[in-house]
């Protein structure tokens, strides 16, 4: 057996678990880097379209690829029956999240992925079909409508937007999606892609990898955290109020969501991007309350324990300025980061061993079976 060394730190922190070209997290100067381009100047410039591109291919399209790529995607929104039929049935009460980890599993029954030469064809169609599966559950356990999940909307942002919303959306909302969507769509080995990438290393199919992916995005240390910091934020109608609670929770020894990182020290650069667009939004719906709150607290988290909001904490008010209901957050992490995922399994594929590190054994040492009558 190979002789294997004991980590100090828990979480597998530090440890470099594999390589990859798709990304950087928190290096020096670099801050959070989409195959060498800085996410900051992506999301200035880019279409989200743009940067999914980018990641599966490796180069940034030129105009005939990236609008041959639009169309492939939107070729690719509508859902099948079998699907709507299973949407239907899953209750109102659901975590949008088991919704999306349902949608994917059925779809992956209905449109198996035969080969792995299939596997951009199978990445597409989720990246296509998330906002229909997403929505199309919404509105029919919320509202009773069957919506149509095809729109004229150009982008996955405004389409997203319109089958939400059941409108047209304004141009605002549209590119603060789209920003949104570029933030959230590839960070190196965070917990659900190290988590697609062990599916994919006993050669799996995509959709398993992407199923077990959501799984681990749901949870609040991870994707979840931009949920469960807007359900903590709703509370407090002041500044002041909010000084009062973050203090109380941080005597209690809470975790403050949307706060912190395992990787970056001091800051997120993906935070002063959404900051700033949640503040445009919070002038254009004449919010007095959920930014100041915001505010308060990133201040008051900086001065009492030195942690920086991440990426999931400004989402918050900028996703609930939009009209968008608190549990559709998480979702719309999965809508982005299946751009990651996927191009990891790539990856992980094309360079392949089973991922299958050791265990520090800490239990009892070998003994002797003691039959049950002598227990
Ligand atoms: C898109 C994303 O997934 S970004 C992450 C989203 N998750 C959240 O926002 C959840 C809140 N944050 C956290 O729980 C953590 O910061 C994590 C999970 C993101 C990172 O965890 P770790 O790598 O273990 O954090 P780290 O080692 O920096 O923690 C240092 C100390 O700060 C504390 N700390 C870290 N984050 C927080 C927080 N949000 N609130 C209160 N205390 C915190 C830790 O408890 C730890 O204290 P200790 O030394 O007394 O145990
Ligand atoms: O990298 C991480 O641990 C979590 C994170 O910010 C992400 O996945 O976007």
């Amino acid at each position: 057996m190979a002789e294997a060394k004991v980590l100090s730190g828990a979480g597998l922190r530090g440890q470099i678990a594999g390589q990859t070209s798709l990304s950087t997290v928190g290096k020096e100067g670099a801050g959070l880097t989409y195959r060498g381009y800085d996410v900051r100047e992506l999301a200035a410039e880019a279409l989200f379209e743009e940067v999914a591109y980018l990641l599966f291919y490796g180069e940034l399209p030129n105009r005939e690829q990236l609008a041959a790529y639009k169309k492939t995607l939107q070729e690719l929104r509508d859902l099948p029956q079998a699907l709507k039929d299973v949407l239907e049935r899953i209750p109102k009460e659901a975590h949008p999240m088991d919704v999306m980890r349902t949608g994917t599993s059925m779809l992956g029954n209905l449109e198996p992925e035969q080969s792995f030469a299939d596997q951009q064809a199978v990445a597409n169609r989720l990246l296509a079909v998330f906002p229909a599966i997403m929505t199309y559950w919404y509105r029919f356990s919320h509202e009773g409508v069957r919506i149509n999940c095809v729109s004229d909307e150009e982008t996955l942002a405004g389409h997203f937007l319109a089958l939400l919303h059941g409108e047209k959306p304004s141009e605002l909302h549209v590119k603060v999606m789209n920003v949104s969507l570029i933030l959230y769509a590839e960070h190196e080995f965070n917990a659900s892609t190290f988590t697609s990438r062990v599916c994919a290393s006993t050669l799996s199919d995509l959709y398993s990898c992407v199923t077990g992916a959501i799984g681990s995005l749901r949870g609040p240390l991870h994707g979840g955290a931009n949920e469960a910091a807007m359900e903590m934020i709703a509370q407090w109608h002041s500044p002041q109020e909010a000084v009062e609670g973050i203090l109380g929770m941080l005597e209690r020894k809470d975790k403050i969501m949307g706060f912190g990182h395992a990787i970056y020290r001091d800051s997120d650069p993906r935070n002063e991007v959404i900051k700033v667009w949640s503040k445009k939004l919070a002038d254009e719906v004449g919010d007095t309350v959920l930014y100041p709150v915001s505010e308060a607290v990133d201040k008051t988290m900086w001065e009492q324990k030195a942690l920086f909001p991440n990426a999931d904490f400004y989402h918050a008010s900028a996703y609930h300025f939009m009209g968008i209901p608190t549990k559709l957050f998480t979702p719309i992490f999965v809508c982005s980061r299946v751009t990651g995922w996927t191009s990891h399994v790539f990856e992980q594929r094309a360079h392949n061993r089973i991922i299958r590190p050791s265990a520090q054994y800490i239990g009892v040492e070998l003994r002797r079976y003691v039959p049950i009558a002598q227990r």
